[in-house]
């Protein structure tokens, strides 16, 4: 396979599922730029495989046009970018406000000018793509995370307008996950009712996720569809 020149952007690509999509990609020779908000280790793994590494804080739209700038000076082209970035906050009490800003802010906001400021970066003749990682929750909604759910709602229909508006040149599609890897404070009681919600039952890990991106990176005919990775809730 011919080494592909112009990088694949993946936001929020610092740990778990984003910096196993970003080495996966790295495996099969595809160059990628990486966004991160927190130092983290497994940034130094993909630096020293030649990954280029750009700071970005999505909270408001300074942040966000901020980073916009920052890949511009970097790049003049990609192959795709992929909008991982997500922060999976409860609606705490007191805080509604600003958990629902955030959530629109890093779920919505970011993609939304990112896509507007840099398709231009985009196609240029071959295949390009942009995929939006969004939630299988937006399908029932959810009683704890209301602000989350209904901002990957939004993010969700933020692919079919933009599939409509970028086509032929950029296919737009998203990848609706559900429990694919637990978090480190994850107890034993909320791992067995997370794996029971589902009808495969099981903790997948983000090869998955990879697998799904890239059948959307290879597939010349497929845009404005959001894949669902669920492991079969819907049928739960
Ligand atoms: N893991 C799962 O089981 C599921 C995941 N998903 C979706 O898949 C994607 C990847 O999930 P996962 O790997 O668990 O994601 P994480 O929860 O690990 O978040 C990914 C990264 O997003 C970054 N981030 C959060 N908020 C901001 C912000 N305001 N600005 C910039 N970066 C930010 C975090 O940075 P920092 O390190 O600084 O916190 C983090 O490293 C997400 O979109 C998620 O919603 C959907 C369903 C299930
Ligand atoms: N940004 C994140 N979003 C989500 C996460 C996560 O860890 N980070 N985890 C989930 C859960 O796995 C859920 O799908 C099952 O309880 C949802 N979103």
């Amino acid at each position: 396979m011919t080494q592909p020149t112009a990088p694949i952007l993946i936001t929020g690509a610092s740990q778990r599922i984003g910096l196993h999509c970003a080495e996966r990609l790295l495996d099969e020779g595809q160059s990628v730029i990486v966004s991160y908000r927190s130092p983290r280790e497994g940034l130094d793994r993909l630096r020293e495989r030649g990954a280029m590494t750009l700071h970005a804080d999505f909270s408001g739209v300074d942040g966000i046009l901020a980073f916009i700038a920052t890949l511009k000076q970097h790049a003049s082209v990609l192959r795709a970018i992929v909008h991982n970035a997500s922060d999976w906050r409860t609606d705490t009490p007191g805080e509604e406000a600003a958990v629902f800003q955030q959530m629109f802010d890093v779920h919505m906001l970011a993609p939304y000018l990112i896509n507007t400021h840099c398709a231009e970066l985009l196609g240029h003749g071959g295949p390009a793509d942009i995929i939006h990682i969004s939630d299988d929750v937006t399908r029932v909604g959810s009683k704890k995370h209301i602000a989350y759910a209904a901002s990957k709602a939004g993010l969700d229909n933020l692919t079919l307008s933009f599939a409509a508006r970028l086509a032929p040149a950029i296919k737009v599609n998203g990848i609706a996950p559900a429990l694919i890897q637990f978090n480190e404070g994850d107890d034993e009681e909320y791992r067995r009712k997370a794996l029971a919600k589902s009808a495969l039952g099981i903790e997948p890990g983000a090869e998955v996720i990879y697998q799904s991106l890239r059948y959307l990176l290879d597939n010349p005919y497929v845009t404005g569809t959001t894949l669902s990775v669920n492991g079969g809730r819907h049928l739960i």
